[in-house]
């Protein structure tokens, strides 16, 4: 190996430090990537890739860019999911002795961002840690770096992945020896963030203890109402660990560690989530269409991280949801009131991440300047919440801090359009610091001085073009064109010569230059040094902040919620803790919100309490069963989040779980079948649901074979009635499970309605009460632009069924295309089956349905193996 440079041999030892990073090199005005890393960089990047030392035998392949251009090269390098370390020049290099000292000032990954223009205002990014005990229990944490908001879980396997969808991390960490669990975790979570293994120490318990109660300064970490030998503190040590390792920075604005208490939160499954599009719609994962992104009203980015926050994790206390009903309504009565917080709201900055970049000590001028606008909107808005009727609107008003010392700090410190960068200048006041009044002072005194000089010069040599330059090798010059040459006095002394001038300087000149340039970089040394103490001050103040920025983020969805209740004509829905779910009109959020006014048809919905538990609800397909069942938990989730719901008026009980399953979907990417993933899911129902629960099943039971599916279908809604007793809607095309409330006391049938008259058929969208066994199946086909020759032999084929007995699967089958007159020939012409004088026999009436259709099951057995 060639002898390498200082330089490369530091670069060297930072890359050994952080192996699995990309490392970007600070070199003078740039960033330079090596080796194997510069080709990586070069491709995602679409840098050229150039190489160092190109004359000797070992070229090292070299990439780089300028050093302003570090945020969006950043943003692109972590959308692609790579790690980043950045390494600093962490010297002036004009003061410094030898090689100018670099280290990692900051390791960046996509879990830990904490810029602005890294980050999606809107959405909260966490960072996860994932571990296990022996005894299979799961440690789960999480953390929103930019906020600071930290969390630790212990977990049943089943939960965290609940939770891990809820969150839709980032980043989750993981010990390079993975217990058990969560391998299988990975393996049935289909969320894909980055993992980053870590090294197994870091995942002990006693190194996670030691690390939290060193950050938090506390003893036992009992306090925070957490298990100290829990396997959720040992994933949060974990995490803590790694946080400090990227951020290398102060960490003051993470003040507390909360236990996470599921029992407080409505528990949405992650299959419940995707088919009910809370944050995102199924087709294309955009938040555009979700349930989120029609209800959210707010006007500041904390507030719609809240409002996400609210809706993944709804209330199950029926006094908590009032409270924030109390305030909605409040705030929807007083239209003028609501109307003037959102208007200050909407000049706020985003307090919650300002703050979050003070505590981590990555504030800008801009950023501080920022938070002070923000400080000095809140006299105005705590005088108007004041004396206000809900308890929720009082405390918050309480907490409000205004933090006026911060405000007066930076207003009297700071102007009002700093630059982006420190080391730029101009962002202190002048008044502030009479020293820096007078560098500044002299500077600008010394740069008229050279405009003086040059005319003099000029004036005293008779040339006139002769003009003052300044470059950073020479500092001023005089410069001189070729033709006027001869006239240079002897005082001037060359520095340069080019093609058509020659440069000189003076003595006087460079007297006046050092000044000049002294005193602009004291001044901004100065500056820096004033800046920094005010960072250090405000950095104080982190705690009080946080507590504003929530208070500022819950005013935001409140008033937001109850615009929406405005603006769509929602009503404060009736909680109660009684099984029931009774709406009037209710209309299902976001269709009613996308869809021209007046079109969507509102329905009634009376469930539970004196009414039936489970409802088999059949209808026509498109008529609108999905839509109707997804309706109810899309109200009962809204309601317990704390909104208002489309409806003229709503009853509803508090529910422990909403379940919501769609009939097969494929699965490809797990391995597993349709039908399977439909029965794992169905499964964990039958497990997971309380009388309390609200369970939405469509079209459960088609992923296989007719009678398979319609014998687990009757099946399972036997068992939500007899054991679970839970309030169950059921969308089903088997038209046979409209039998079952002759057997079920708690059941009961609804139907879509259709108008049918002149062939002509309409769908009306209404539920009614009672079955129907017509499925117009043929007429979607039709309006879906099914070629006409197939729609009409479909109804032949369909003609034929109906009129023979459905005697198994086999015979659903049509045959080939046939006649009428071939139709006609009956079944069984000749010698009559054993088997049909063995259905003759039997007494249907003493059979359970269930007996019934396993004695079908058997007959077709038998059929079959003749
Ligand atoms: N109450 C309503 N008012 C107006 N339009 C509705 C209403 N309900 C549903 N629709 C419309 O009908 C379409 C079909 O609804 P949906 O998917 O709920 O039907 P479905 O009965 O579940 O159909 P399938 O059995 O084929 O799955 C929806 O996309 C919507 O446009």
């Amino acid at each position: 190996m060639p002898k390498l440079t200082p330089m490369m041999q530091r670069y060297q030892e930072v890359k050994r430090e952080n192996p699995e990073a990309l490392l970007l090199f600070r070199m003078g005005d740039f960033y330079e990537l090596f080796y194997e890393d510069a080709e990586v960089a070069a491709k995602s990047l679409g840098l050229t890739l150039t190489s160092r030392d190109k004359n000797s035998d070992n070229p090292v392949p070299m990439a780089g860019f300028p050093y302003h251009a570090l945020r969006p090269h950043l943003q692109k390098l972590i959308r692609q999911g790579f790690r980043v370390a950045v390494c600093e020049q962490v010297e002036d290099p004009k003061t410094a002795k030898g090689m100018v000292k670099r280290e990692v000032t900051q390791v960046v990954t996509p879990g830990t961002l904490t810029d602005d223009d890294l980050l999606d205002p809107r959405e909260s990014n966490f960072l996860c840690a994932l571990h296990a005990d022996k005894s299979g229990t799961c440690g789960l944490a999480w953390i929103d770096i930019s906020t600071g908001r930290f969390v630790a879980a212990d977990l049943p396997e089943a939960h965290v992945i609940d939770e891990l969808a809820r969150l839709d991390p980032s980043e989750v960490l993981i010990s390079e020896e993975q217990p058990k669990a969560v391998v299988s975790v990975r393996q049935q979570w289909e969320g894909t963030p980055l993992y980053t293994p870590r090294q197994p120490w870091s995942f002990g318990n006693d190194e996670s203890r030691r690390l939290l109660n060193e950050h938090f300064g506390t003893a036992t970490l009992e306090g925070f109402d957490l298990d100290d030998a829990g396997p959720g503190v040992t994933a949060a040590g974990a995490l803590l660990d790694y946080v400090r390792e990227t951020q290398k920075t102060a960490l003051g604005h993470i003040t507390i560690i909360e236990p996470h208490r599921r029992g407080e939160r409505l528990i949405i499954d992650e299959a419940t989530r995707r088919s009910l599009e809370l944050t995102r719609t199924i087709r294309d994962g955009e938040r555009a269409g979700s349930l989120l992104a029609v209800i959210d009203e707010t006007v500041t980015s904390m507030g719609a991280r809240l409002l996400a926050d609210w809706l993944s994790g709804p209330l199950t206390d029926v006094k908590a949801i009032n409270a924030r009903l109390d305030a909605v309504e409040e705030l929807r009565r007083e239209t003028a009131l609501c109307r003037n917080v959102r208007e200050q709201l909407d000049e706020a900055y985003d307090l919650e991440r300002l703050t979050g970049r003070v505590a981590t000590g990555r504030t800008s001028p801009k950023d501080l300047v920022c938070l002070g606008k923000t400080l000095a909107l809140l006299p105005k808005l705590k005088a108007k919440l004041s004396g206000r009727g809900a308890s929720l609107l009082n405390s918050l008003e309480a907490k409000l801090d205004l933090c006026p010392e911060v405000r007066t700090d930076i207003e009297k410190l700071l102007v009002e359009d700093p630059p982006l960068l420190t080391s730029e200048g101009n962002m202190i006041r002048p008044g502030v610091d009479t020293r820096l009044d007078e560098l500044r002072e002299l500077a600008r005194g010394g740069k008229a001085w050279i405009a003086k000089y040059q005319a003099k010069q000029s004036e005293r040599t008779g040339i006139p073009n002769l003009k003052v330059g300044f470059n950073k090798v020479f500092g001023y010059y005089l410069e001189v064109t070729a033709a006027h040459r001869d006239k240079v006095p002897d005082d001037f002394i060359r520095k340069q010569t080019l093609k058509n001038q020659e440069r000189y300087i003076t003595p006087e000149l460079k007297e006046y230059e050092d000044k000049v340039l002294g005193a602009e970089e004291k001044a901004i040394a100065l500056e820096q040094q004033l800046f920094d103490a005010l960072k250090t001050r405000v950095a104080e103040y982190v705690p009080r902040l946080q507590q504003t920025s929530v208070v500022l983020a819950s005013l935001d969805v409140l008033a937001g919620l109850a615009t929406l209740a405005g603006s769509r004509d929602y009503c404060r829905p009736e909680m109660t803790d009684e099984p029931v779910l009774d709406i009037t009109d209710g209309r299902h959020p976001v269709l009613d919100r996308l869809r021209p006014s007046g079109e969507f048809v509102p329905n009634d919905i009376h469930l539970g309490g004196e009414h039936e538990a489970i409802v088999v609800l059949t209808g026509p397909n498109m008529a609108g069963k999905s839509t109707y069942i997804r309706q109810s938990a899309l109200l009962t989730i809204l309601a317990q989040l704390g909104s208002f719901v489309p409806a003229t008026s709503a009853t509803i009980g508090v529910a422990d779980r909403v379940f919501a399953r769609v009939g097969a979907s494929d699965d490809v990417g797990r391995g597993q079948s349709t039908f399977m993933v439909e029965m794992t899911e169905t499964a964990r129902i039958l497990h997971a649901a309380t009388k309390r629960s609200l369970v939405i099943l469509d079209e459960i039971g088609r992923g296989t074979s007719t009678y398979d599916g319609l014998s687990l279908a009757w099946s399972v809604t036997e068992y939500l009635h007899d054991s679970v007793d839970c309030r169950t809607l059921f969308a089903t095309h088997y038209h046979e499970l409209t039998d079952l409330p002759k057997s079920l006391s708690r059941a009961g049938n609804w139907h879509v309605a259709v108008h049918e008259a002149d062939g002509e058929i309409t769908f009306l969208h209404k539920i009614v009460r009672g079955a129907t066994n017509r499925s117009y199946g043929l007429h979607v086909a039709s309006l879906a632009g099914v070629p006409k020759q197939v729609v009409d032999r479909a109804d032949q084929i369909l003609e034929s069924l109906e009129a023979e007995p459905a005697e198994g699967n086999a015979k659903r089958r049509p045959g080939p295309k046939r006649t009428r007159k071939e139709k006609q020939i009956p079944l069984f012409a000749t010698e009559e089956h054993p088997m049909i004088s063995h259905l003759r026999e039997l007494d249907v009436d003493a059979m359970t349905p269930l007996e019934a259709l396993q004695e079908i099951a058997r007959i077709r057995e038998r059929l079959r193996s003749e």
